[in-house]
């Protein structure tokens, strides 16, 4: 090929020189008409036929060209055994570094025996744009060539496969990333940067996740199967996302059970912060920036604004408000623009499950609340919150797991006295956790488990004292209230300690 395209240089040269001789002596259109003839009796001898990927396409002009990435990756594997000159790249955030071929090199490819051959080159601007955001640098490109008799083949297979294969590699390459969203008022420049990422490196696996192993494993397959279900979705006409719920009482492994999803699926997660985004239409901008095979999180979702099934008063309240400003002005005087965030809760049942929530694919969506009661039933119903999951406080089972993670422990004497006390009062798997970590290098495992049992103790105890001091408020209450018709106390008999209820 080296050989037949230096031939094909010279040719080219001799046909230029004698261009430009030409030009001088004839008219334009005449030269137009022999330039259509001469490109037509080139192309006819010419045995191959090339394809140019370009960078950045005319439509797309902040926006590398996806075909032009998945070609870079795919080369960066082949070329950097065959290419003699390379360009080494660390790839953003990342500390991989990816080689590819370096400008006017090629490098040949084989596909079911047929030869193609890559070149990349550039080109540069004509003439000095006044302004360009992206500067006006040189524009680069991927050629492909490969004989003219395998155009078929190379067009409609062998391009497909470079692209699946570019894909392929930069998943296997990537690094997950934890994005959190920028305040709307930062997004304005010459690129929209909604969200903000790091690395995300969290250690939390479903194996280190304590919690009952029948309803772990349940989590596991349907994280699984949604996964792999792609086909599914499109056949039942549904866009590929799931909801889910996770709540429960703080330190009850909400966000951990968040980070072993990311890990066990691959997924980046989208942190979003709803009390920084200004409007609904900030939040469906938001929902647009964020990539497939991700997780898009709102952690307290029931603090994150006022969304608790004031869905239809605060509609009332707004509309009355805008016909008369003078209600406004009685409800404090704020003009709307004055609040923080203005997201409402049809916005955010929108962007879960609205037109434009189909906009990504691979989605999951995940809320955590402490006090699910609160939400409003529209938010969490099946279809938007497909699965709910309660994460309790510690049981036996959930406690073993731990006992596993931090003490490598598999059984032990003290297990039943702990197995009991858990029955008899709440702990979380946070404080669980905690008291079976190793304070100093004198502690062992029994040390840590006794230090285990003593605060459950003192759990319980707290929790008694507790439920006396409440029963007494609340006889007191009573009678005050019954004071005037029998002035009877009334025994409580509501107290009660930790009773184990919720758990696992
Ligand atoms: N089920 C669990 N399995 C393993 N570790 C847990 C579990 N629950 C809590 N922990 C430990 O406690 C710490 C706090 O847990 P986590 O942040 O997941 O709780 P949370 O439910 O998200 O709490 P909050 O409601 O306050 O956000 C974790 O870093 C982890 O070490
Ligand atoms: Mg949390």
């Amino acid at each position: 090929m080296m050989g037949d395209m230096t031939q094909l240089g010279s040719v080219m040269a001799g046909i230029m020189f004698v261009w430009a001789i030409f030009r001088q002596l004839f008219p334009e259109e005449f030269r137009r008409d022999f330039r259509k003839y001469t490109n037509k009796v080139i192309s006819y001898i010419y045995p191959y036929v090339e394809i140019t990927f370009h960078e950045y396409q005319v439509d797309g002009w902040f926006e590398r060209s996806k075909a032009f990435v998945s070609i870079e990756r795919y080369l960066s594997t082949n070329s950097s055994t065959t290419a003699k000159r390379l360009k080494a790249s660390v790839v953003k955030d990342t500390e991989s570094v990816v080689l590819s071929m370096d400008d006017y090199e090629e490098v040949t490819d084989e596909f079911q025996g047929i030869k193609i051959w890559w070149t990349s080159s550039k080109n540069f601007p004509k003439q000095q744009a006044l302004f360009s955001y992206r500067g006006e640098e040189e524009k680069r490109y991927y050629r492909l060539t490969c004989k003219k008799e395998h155009r078929d083949i190379i067009t409609k297979v062998y391009l497909k496969h470079v692209l699946d294969e570019g894909k392929a590699i930069a998943v296997r390459t990537r690094q997950r990333k934890l994005y959190t969203n920028n305040k709307s008022e930062n997004w304005y420049g010459y690129k929209r940067t909604t969200w903000s990422h790091i690395v995300f490196e969290h250690p939390s696996t479903f194996d280190t996740l304590a919690m009952n192993p029948k309803k772990k494993k349940d989590i596991l397959n349907d994280l699984m199967t949604f996964s792999k279900s792609k086909d599914y979705y499109k056949k039942v006409g549904k866009s590929w996302k799931r909801g889910y719920l996770l709540y429960g009482p703080p330190g009850t492994g909400k966000s951990s059970m968040i980070a072993a999803m990311s890990n066990l699926l691959e997924y980046d997660i989208y942190d979003l912060e709803l009390t920084s985004v200004k409007d609904n239409t900030d939040l469906r901008k938001l929902l647009i920036d964020t990539s497939s095979k991700s997780i898009i999180v709102i952690e307290d979702i029931d603090c994150s604004l006022d969304l608790t099934g004031q869905r239809k008063e605060k509609k009332e309240e707004s509309e009355e408000e805008d016909k008369d400003p003078v209600v406004k002005k009685a409800k404090g005087g704020k003009d709307k623009d004055d609040k923080g965030s203005k997201v409402t809760l049809s916005g955010l049942l929108n962007f879960i499950d609205g037109l434009w929530s189909a906009c990504g694919s691979e989605r999951l969506i995940v809320f955590t609340t402490n006090y699910v009661e609160k939400l409003d039933p529209a938010l969490v119903r099946r279809g938007r919150m497909d699965k709910h999951i309660e994460l309790s406080y510690c049981c036996y089972e959930t406690f073993k797991v731990l006992a596993g993670n931090y003490l490598d422990l598999e059984s032990h004497e003290l297990f039943a006295t702990i197995s009991r006390l858990l029955e008899e009062t709440n702990m979380t798997p946070a404080d669980v956790a905690e008291n079976l970590m190793p304070k100093s290098d004198e502690e062992n495992a029994e040390s840590c488990l006794n230090n285990l049992i003593k605060s459950l103790e003192l759990a319980k105890e707290e929790a008694r004292l507790k439920a006396v001091e409440d029963a007494k408020i609340k006889a007191e209450e009573e009678a005050g209230k019954k004071n005037d018709e029998n002035g009877e106390n009334v025994q409580d008999s509501d107290a009660k300690l930790g009773d184990g209820q919720g758990k696992c």
